[in-house]
């Protein structure tokens, strides 16, 4: 069986006062049994958060790492850093990385390989624009940024990847895919992992959905056979929200 897992993207909100007033007004709150709890906090809040989450159920991960070890990468952070602060999780590849900071689906599969190599589960996002959706090519899209993200890894790594699936027309936006139509594509995902590394693999492999994921709407994905849970922004930023989105996924 796989373990839900509902993931808060803070992307770049919140000082270190503001992430220790969250921990503590979520504490003992957002806990369900049998969901996984994340929060990807900016870098700057990582150390303070993972001293706040000792005895609670929250995990906390980053929003970026470098591929390499170190060197001179201005500006960088590298998973040897994050794995000595005693984070978890790292979101590798989302679109907003993608389009304004030249990641590609290259560096994206380096950046998976780093991860593992430090012992961090990557939550590795992959998604359409608009455009894409409209002429057909979703599952094109996918298969393409997927298959790279996966690229050598071995099948005992693969099983541990998180995939988050977020259209991009749906981030920020409220404009929500349907559930069936996440449940479509996340289906479809799982048979391309199916594809590279066998049944039990694809099984094993979590896939989330994301975009303007709220409380009132949290419920519709989880009920979908392939969807195992959310990659969320705007709505993980308020404690009461994000505690109605973990005992959502319940
Ligand atoms: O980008 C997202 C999570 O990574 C989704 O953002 P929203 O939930 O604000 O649409």
């Amino acid at each position: 069986m796989r373990k839900p897992i509902i993931a808060g993207n803070w992307k770049m909100f919140k000082t270190v006062g503001e992430s220790l007033a969250f921990v503590s007004e979520v504490k003992g709150k957002a806990e369900a049994a049998g969901v996984e709890s994340v929060i990807c906090a900016p870098f700057t809040n990582l150390p303070a958060l993972v001293e706040a989450v000792k005895g609670t159920t929250l995990k906390v991960g980053a929003q970026n790492l470098h591929f390499e070890d170190s060197g001179a990468y201005t500006g960088e952070i590298s998973g040897v850093m994050l794995k000595d602060l005693g984070v978890e999780y790292v979101i590798i590849g989302h679109s907003e990385r993608r389009a304004y900071f030249a990641e590609t689906d290259e560096t994206v599969n380096k950046k998976v390989h780093a991860a593992f190599k430090h012992g961090l589960t990557p939550i590795v996002c992959v998604g359409e624009k608009l455009e894409e959706r409209e002429a057909g090519q979703t599952k094109s899209v996918c298969k393409v940024q997927t298959e790279a993200a996966f690229a050598g890894l071995s099948a005992e790594q693969a099983a541990k990847v998180v995939i988050a699936y977020e259209p991009i027309w749906a981030i920020g936006t409220g404009k929500s895919s349907t559930a069936a139509d996440a449940q479509d594509v996340i289906g479809y995902i799982r048979e391309l992992v199916a594809g590279l590394y066998g049944a039990e693999t694809a099984a094993a492999v979590r896939i989330q959905y994301g975009g303007s994921v709220k409380p009132s709407n949290i419920a519709e994905y989880m009920q979908q056979p392939d969807i195992d849970g959310a990659l969320v922004g705007g709505a993980s930023l308020e404690p009461a929200s994000y505690i109605d989105l973990i005992k959502g996924a319940e």
